[in-house]
């Protein structure tokens, strides 16, 4: 897996997934996301789709009762040394059966100030796993500026993930009101604000003083009440400060007061760099608690020093009924220097617990979600309790049985409203058993053997993947995608039989609204008994090698809304006469299934998503599905389809993907009509027998749709660039390959500073090009200005600055005309394919044998003379080398046949190279292809 994506647009859900490009069709590619719509990514003139489907459908959210009763009085601070231990025991007392709510920060204070960037789906996977411990609020995110912290650019995806949680407050960090409005829009329905106690650290972290940024808080503050949005405020280095050192804790009180009198619900005291010791914390809080109710106050320690659990307690102790943290003690902020993570929630719920403090969270499962994002990001737990407790398990289980270890083991702490019903129980352990545990069968990184908690004894409503009904402990969800489970391949094996388990499973489970097994090897083609649950919402089986027939009843089963069988290819069907109108996403990607659209589909009223690429679905595309009002995807691509696009479409006001490429669509059709579709996302067009043409002068430029992908390779696009693109100020793939392009390339292509892909070859384009024109395009990781173009090339004016991308990874000057090797090459840091056929380039600098990362190195049919450099064999990522039909003289190096395993295509045909053929191959090499033909 090589230079896969930046993560483009990230829907979760029920949404689909774009995450950029990448420009070699030949590497394999794996990307995933947590959805019932999964994962599409896309590669210039060449698309794959992949639906990937791993939703955890587990969710206990408790509404907690907020208990905010403590007086501050309780803080009185015993003076008689005598008494302290009376008083201390008291104060612990006082405190049993009270309920603490605490604020899990993991997800934004946790990761904020991790280098790598966490995948979106991850992070989302994480919140889930949260959720599923009983934490009543998580901070989600921060819609904070991504050049300051790059690692929360994906707020708004990671809101999309989540929006169909129920139960649970989701606040998000707000500095400004552009981040509010993008928190709001993106649904976020609680914000905090974030001043500090210290002038030096405000700057360092917002970039403005503390009274300017009261003022932003402000004006966040009114926004949201006109939204009605509750509003949370930080306080940042309420106790030390890096660049200052100690607070005072009058500074603390006067921004406490200030957010306190703009309408803060709840306002957080942050020890930001972990310096404080109940020495400094209580008098910090006296002078808070002067001026702001203590219902109202909530307590945020990071650990540097080791004291955010005693700051803790003692906060407690002086009425705090609200505690952030952090699971496994990620975090710190990236203006603090040092600072380490957040006291670990599990350390605090295990304190509490110890205390008799009620926090309505399962520590067990907070420890999963804890092992979970630890194993992500390669590192050990902060947590104190969690490593304990982890090694507790691991000692014991071999030496107790089960039911006394969960008697006795710290982990027995989740509230069930309703243990699990025995036949239940019984059949989801008969399913268990038909499956072995396997890492290869998910092979992804999130996968974790989710039947390792499906243990006889216990409830099987606890049970990792099973959800129940909290009233009736019937289980209505089961989730097992990316369980690591393998059921053989053999249908008569008898660990394995899909059919009879299932059988069993759903004659008693007709209950069941979710059934969810993306990435279980099942290897089976699907029982008809399916047809038999009636309750089924949602169905989600992608990647199951699946064959066969797909039982058609399943369509008609009365409450489906989601149906995702993407990629299993052998799995036959057809779209059935559509009666209902419950289906709100159909995905059918990568599957066998065929036949034509049905004209009832228009009676699928609530469709949103019908995604049914790289099917063999043929016919005309009925103008009914111009009807379906709620349709955001439609992605139709690899099929053979035909005739005209139906006008209708351009009726589709909520279509935000439109993927059509690899069909026999045919007609004359003006490209501006897709301009209609206000929400248009995504156009994607390729290689169809359609004819498009633009009338620029039609577009009305204000109603603009946010294209952000416009591929329209091999579309008999005439006439020149259509002038309309230079509005599409969020475009980031731009592909115009093969058409009939004529004129200048439009300066304007080079000022869309988002686009990370330019295609433009195979045209009749003309005129000459300065590559430093390409500065503006600093997220450009793929260019292709070759083929039949008429451009001429020079390296431009800036090359001694370097200020092309030097990101690109890709670039494509095929006939060119180049007569030299092009400089700037140099300073592609991450080149992996370099296609430079058909020009007049005579020599290849020494450099370029320093570009490890190459994959593909493409300059045949050029004049290339002199000796192959013994260097090449330096490049040992190698995978495609074609030097063939040039000048070259001398010996092949004898390396080339030995210094690849992963080089598959060699061609030094057509030279003048002498001498010996390698004679030695590397064990295991890839290679394919060998064509050392016309030498001498
Ligand atoms: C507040 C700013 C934006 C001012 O930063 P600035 O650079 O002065 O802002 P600007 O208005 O000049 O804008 C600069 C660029 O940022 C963009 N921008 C501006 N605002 C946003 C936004 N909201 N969302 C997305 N983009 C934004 C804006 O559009 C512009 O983009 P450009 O024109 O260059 O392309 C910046 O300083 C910032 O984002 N700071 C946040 C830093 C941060 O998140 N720190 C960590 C969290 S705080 C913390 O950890 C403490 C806490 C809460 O946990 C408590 C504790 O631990 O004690």
């Amino acid at each position: 897996m090589t230079n896969s994506n930046t993560s483009n647009q990230v829907n979760f859900n029920d949404h689909i997934y774009y995450f950029g490009e990448n420009y070699n069709s030949d590497l394999k590619l794996f990307s995933f996301a947590m959805s019932d719509k999964g994962v599409v990514m896309d590669y210039m003139g060449l698309q794959h789709l992949l639906y990937l489907g791993m939703q955890r459908g587990r969710f206990l959210n408790p509404i907690p009762q907020l208990v905010t009763g403590f007086s501050s009085s309780a803080a009185a601070i015993p003076t008689c040394s005598s008494c302290d231990a009376m008083d201390t025991a008291n104060q612990l007392q006082s405190l049993h059966s009270r309920f603490l709510k605490i604020v899990e920060v993991g997800p934004r204070d946790g990761l904020q100030n991790e280098k790598s960037i966490v995948p979106t789906d991850v992070k989302v996977e994480l919140i889930k796993l949260l959720v599923s411990s009983g934490l009543s609020v998580i901070e989600a995110t921060s819609f904070v500026s991504p050049k300051w912290v790059p690692q929360l650019a994906d707020a708004k995806d990671v809101l999309e993930g989540i929006q169909d949680v129920e139960g649970v407050s989701f606040p998000v960090l707000t500095p400004n009101l552009k981040g509010f409005e993008a928190a709001v829009a993106a649904g976020a329905k609680e914000v905090a604000v974030f001043p500090a106690a210290s002038e030096s650290f405000s700057k360092a972290n917002l970039n403005s003083g503390i009274e300017d940024n009261l003022a932003r808080c402000r004006d966040i503050a009114s926004a949201s009440r006109s939204y009605s949005i509750p509003i949370r405020g930080y306080i940042s280095c309420v106790v030390g400060c890096p660049f200052e050192g100690h607070v005072a804790p009058a500074k603390v009180a006067y921004v406490a007061k200030a957010l306190n009198e703009m309408g803060c619900s709840e306002i957080s005291l942050g020890d930001t760099i972990g310096v404080g010791t109940p020495g400094t914390v209580v008098p910090m809080l006296e002078a808070v608690l002067d001026v702001v109710p203590v219902d109202k106050l909530a307590v945020h320690f990071h650990d540097t020093y080791g004291q955010a659990l005693s700051n803790t307690l003692i906060s407690l102790q002086m009425g705090i009924s609200v505690v952030d943290s952090s699971v496994s003690g990620l975090g710190g902020c990236p203006y603090a220097k040092g600072a380490t993570g957040n006291v670990a929630t599990e350390d605090v719920v295990y304190m509490l617990d110890g205390i008799g403090v009620k926090t309505n969270v399962d520590l067990g499962k907070l420890m999963q979600a804890g092992d979970f994002i630890c194993k992500h990001l390669g590192r050990a737990s902060n947590s104190r309790a969690a490593t304990a407790l982890s090694k507790f398990l691991l000692l014991f289980s071999s030496l107790f049985p089960t039911t006394l270890l969960t008697n006795c083991s710290p982990l027995n702490h989740s509230t069930h409203h309703h243990e699990c019903h025995e036949h239940e129980s019984y059949a989801l352990l008969q399913f268990k058993e038909s499956f072995l545990t396997s890492k290869s069968a998910s092979y992804n990184p999130i996968s974790y053997p989710k039947t390792a908690s499906w243990v006889p004894t216990t409830d099987c409503c606890s049970w990792d993947g099973i959800e129940c009904n909290e009233l009736t402990g019937h289980v209505i969800g089961i989730d097992l995608s990316s369980g690591q489970l393998y059921g053989s391949m053999d249908p008569n094996s008898t660990l394995f039989s899909l059919a009879s388990t299932l059988t069993s499973l759903t004659q008693n489970s007709t209950r069941l609204e979710h059934l969810r097994l993306s990435f279980v090897t099942i290897s089976s083609s699907l029982p008809h008994t399916l047809t038999n649950l009636t309750s089924l919402q949602k169905l989600t089986l992608r990647q199951c090698e699946l064959y066969g027939e797909f039982p058609i009843g399943i369509f008609h089963l009365p409450n489906l809304r989601v149906l995702n069988l993407g990629q299993n290819q052998n799995l036959r069907g057809m779209l059935p006469n559509f009666h209902s109108s419950s289906f709100i996403n159909i995905i059918l990607d990568g599957t066998s299934f065929y036949g034509t659209i049905p004209t009832s589909i228009e009676n699928l009223t609530s469709l949103n998503c019908f995604v049914i690429p790289r099917c063999s679905f043929y016919g005309a595309i009925p103008s009914a599905l111009g009807n379906l009002t709620q349709l955001a995807q439609l992605d139709l691509a690899y099929n053979g389809f035909v005739g005209e696009i139906p006008h209708s479409l351009f009726r589709l006001e909520n279509l935000e993907i439109l993927s059509l490429g690899y069909n026999f669509f045919e007609g004359q059709l003006a490209l501006d009509m897709f301009l209609k579709l206000k929400m248009l996302n995504v156009l994607d067009l390729p290689y169809n027998k359609l004819s498009l043409f633009s009338q620029n002068r039609a577009v009305n430029m204000t109603i603009i749709p946010p294209i952000q992908w416009l591929g329209l390779g091999s579309c008999n696009l005439t006439g020149k660039v259509p002038t309309w693109i230079m509005n599409l100020t969020s475009l980031y793939h731009l592909n115009l390959y093969k058409n009939n392009l004529q004129g200048e390339i439009p300066y304007f292509l080079f000022m869309l500073e988002n686009l990370t892909g330019l295609n433009l070859a195979d045209n009749w384009l003309e005129g000459h090009v300065e590559l430093d024109m390409l500065s503006k395009l600093k997220k450009l990781t793929a260019l292709g200005l070759g083929g039949g173009n008429k451009l001429s090339f020079s390296e431009g004016k800036n090359t001694s600055n370097v200020t092309i991308p030097s990101q690109i990874q890709y670039l494509e000057l095929n006939s060119c005309n180049l007569v030299h090797f092009p400089n700037i090459i140099q300073y592609l840091q991450e080149l992996t394919n370099l296609h430079l056929p058909c020009n007049g380039i005579k020599t290849i600098p020494d450099w370029i044998w320093n570009k490890t990362s190459l994959q593909c190195l493409m300059i045949f049919n050029n004049p290339l003379i002199g000796e192959i450099s013994p260097l090449i064999c330096n490049l040992q990522s190698l995978v495609y080398l074609d030097l063939s039909s040039n000048n070259l003289v001398g010996m092949i190096p004898s390396c080339l046949g030995s210094f690849s395993r992963s080089l598959q295509i060699l061609s030094l045909a057509g030279n003048k190279l002498t001498g010996n053929i390698p004679q030695t191959y590397v064990k295991g090499n890839a290679l394919q292809l060998i064509d050392f033909s016309s030498n001498k």
